[in-house]
């Protein structure tokens, strides 16, 4: 059974859905227009960085939920489907937009299973022509990471996987965007990967496709291929995303392919790719990114005895990911596609959420929520050093950290005379009093788009009520519920059941296996179906960071933790021998007619 990607805009409901809790009107919700971001993304990564330096082991009070677990056995199906298929190229179908005049749940979920179903919409193409004015495809020979091509683009749905992501976006959510800056990512400058092609580049002026071996298909996605390449002879390895820009063009999906690009240029993130660089030929569009030899976590959950991950493990991946969600809010980013498909193994077994076709990119306005300075004209005067603070900079948050018993911070404050360290407790005092609580994650966004992957979908984004970044916490909710126990909480017989069950039926976790009362507090915090009391939805990932769950870990420091499993070493070695001369001569035999169409092979 595959679930499909949806893509449409939706009409506002307000429908009630028998036996989902009524959710309120929300004013706020139904169409804001998003403004420019009002912060470049170096000033969002700054942001971001001071974050990442934060420690934060605040642990409050345990959230009480009066709801009381329904341990109810439900069948265990790791069924195939979730394997990918072939990648067929969807007819086009007309969209079904929601009448505003539905009244009953089953036309609400009809509906959504229509929009779920229609994928590549003329509605979409039509509001998408609209919006992108004409269609034509701007081809720029090559650019790179720091550089972004010109083109107009038109997108469409997504189809063709099992368990693929939904997709019917529009218009709303590419109206602004902090992405579009050249930007550069230090974290990356004393990598030999960004080295080597750093040395090709300066040696023959260009890179293109020429300069790189594809050695194996790693996989197949609604827009490309993927493939394990090595920029020749330097022992450099990187997964080459390859999409045909025909394709893309008559599939409505250039859009797609811009917003993955633009949003790649812009991370630089322990857990998310590194675009190296992208080229383009007259074919294809060419994404170089970092090759994960880990596969996905949907693979590895499935060799775990029992199919799902030790608590330990999950804390681990989740805690990762609560993380990489943090980041791309703050860029204004909100991901929408989280599912363990996407969450890629490194070689160090950390891990990389991946696929950025589906995401939001929207207005980041950081919100002043808790001023340190009870003068209003003063800290009307102090506002802007407020604005690169991100969220949740609380003395509760910082504190702890100076008193942690880690290598960084112990010598700094333990070892040191009393009066040197009554002076460093009153640094900690001049650091924590002035900072105010503010909010840098765009809570407020909203998109009417109908994106996701059914399992995964959020209740608002399936009634069409708009939805914004509490979106990504429901999906961390399902992801967490499905590494813990196997399987998503809502899945029903078929894609429309999936949909009646997310929005109507309530919470329920299995017998077994035995997770924590404070997993299980978590998923209930995360998985609340009206967004705006959901976990999250207020102060984004701070508030989820503070959640009993995650005592005791290391925020700053989680990529220095241990990895529940790190993959076997790749033997690309292997890869590069006897059959590779054949792929070779393939490849330069095509190569010499100046042609790029040797990818039209099928090497592997
Ligand atoms: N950096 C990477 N390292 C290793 N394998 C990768 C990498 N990126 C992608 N892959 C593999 O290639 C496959 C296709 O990836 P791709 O991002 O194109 O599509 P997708 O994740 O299936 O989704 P979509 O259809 O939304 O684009 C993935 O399923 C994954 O197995």
């Amino acid at each position: 059974m595959a679930s499909k990607t949806i893509s449409q805009a939706n009409a506002k409901s307000q429908t009630e859905v028998p036996g989902s809790t009524k959710v309120e009107p929300n004013s706020s919700k139904s169409s804001q227009i998003l403004k420019p971001s009002k912060l470049d993304c170096s000033t969002v990564k700054k942001v971001v960085e001071i974050n990442q330096n934060v420690s934060k082991f605040a642990v409050n009070g345990l959230k009480k939920d009066n709801k009381s677990d329904h341990h109810q056995k439900e069948s265990f199906d790791n069924s195939t489907d979730k394997v990918p298929t072939e990648v067929t190229i969807p007819s086009e179908t007309s969209v079904k937009i929601p009448s505003e005049s539905q009244k009953q749940s089953s036309e609400q979920v009809d509906s959504a299973e229509n929009r779920a179903t229609a994928g590549n919409g003329n509605g979409d193409q039509a509001k998408k022509s609209e919006q992108n004015g004409n269609e034509s495809f701007v081809s720029t020979k090559f650019s790179d990471e720091t550089s972004s091509a010109t083109a107009d683009f038109v997108e469409s749905g997504k189809s063709s996987m099992c368990r693929p992501s939904t997709n019917s976006d529009v218009s709303d959510e590419s109206s602004c965007s902090s992405l579009g800056s050249s930007i550069t990512k230090p974290h990356k400058s004393n990598d030999s990967r960004a080295e080597a092609i750093r040395k090709i580049r300066t040696k023959d002026g260009v890179l293109g496709l020429s300069h790189f071996r594809l050695l194996k298909k790693l996989g197949c996605g609604d827009i490309g291929s993927v493939y394990l390449s090595e920029l020749s002879g330097t022992k450099s390895y990187f997964a080459m995303k390859v999409m045909d820009k025909g394709l893309l063009a008559s599939r409505k999906k250039l859009l797609r392919a811009q917003t993955e690009r633009e949003i790649l240029q812009c991370l630089d993130h322990p857990f998310l790719p590194t675009l190296y660089t992208h080229f383009e030929t007259d074919k294809f569009s060419c994404l170089v990114m970092e090759f994960c030899p880990g596969g996905d976590l949907h693979t590895l959950r499935q060799r775990q005895p029992g199919k799902h991950f030790s608590e330990q493990a999950v804390k681990f991946y989740v805690a990762e990911i609560l993380l990489a969600l943090e980041y791309l809010h703050m860029l204004g980013i909100i991901y929408r596609d989280l599912k363990p498909e996407n969450v890629l193994v490194r070689e160090d077994g950390h891990i990389m959420l991946s696929d950025f076709d589906l995401s939001l990119r929207c207005a980041v306005n950081p919100t002043l929520i808790k001023s340190s300075n009870p003068d209003p004209e003063s800290a009307r005067r102090n506002n802007t050093a407020y604005c690169i603070q991100p969220a949740c900079i609380e003395p509760s948050c910082i504190q702890p950290s100076c008193v942690a018993p880690t290598t960084c911070f112990g010598p700094r404050f333990f070892s040191k005379s009393k009066s040197k360290e009554r002076k460093a407790k009153s640094e900690i005092g001049n650091q924590v009093n002035p900072l105010p609580e503010l909010i840098a994650e765009p809570t407020d966004a909203r998109s009417m788009s109908f994106v996701g992957t059914h399992e995964y979908l959020a209740p608002e984004i399936i009634k069409g009520e708009g939805h914004g970044s509490a979106v990504d916490w429901w999906t961390f909710g399902i992801f967490m519920y499905e590494l813990l126990f196997g399987k998503t909480p809502f899945k029903g017989s078929g894609n429309r059941a999936t949909l009646f069950n997310v929005v109507g039926q309530p919470l329920r976790f299995p017998e077994s296996p035995t997770v924590s009362f404070a997993a299980r507090d978590l998923i209930r915090g995360l998985l609340v179906k009206e967004p705006q009391h959901r976990l999250g939805y207020k102060r984004g990932a701070s508030e989820i960071k503070l959640h009993p769950f995650f005592e005791g870990v290391n925020w700053a420091l989680i990529r220095c933790a241990s990895p529940p499993e790190i993959p076997k070493s790749f033997d690309t070695e292997r890869l590069t021998k006897p059959a590779v001369s054949a792929r070779e001569k393939a490849t330069s035999t095509v190569n010499q007619k100046g042609s790029d169409n040797y990818l039209e092979f099928d090497f592997f």
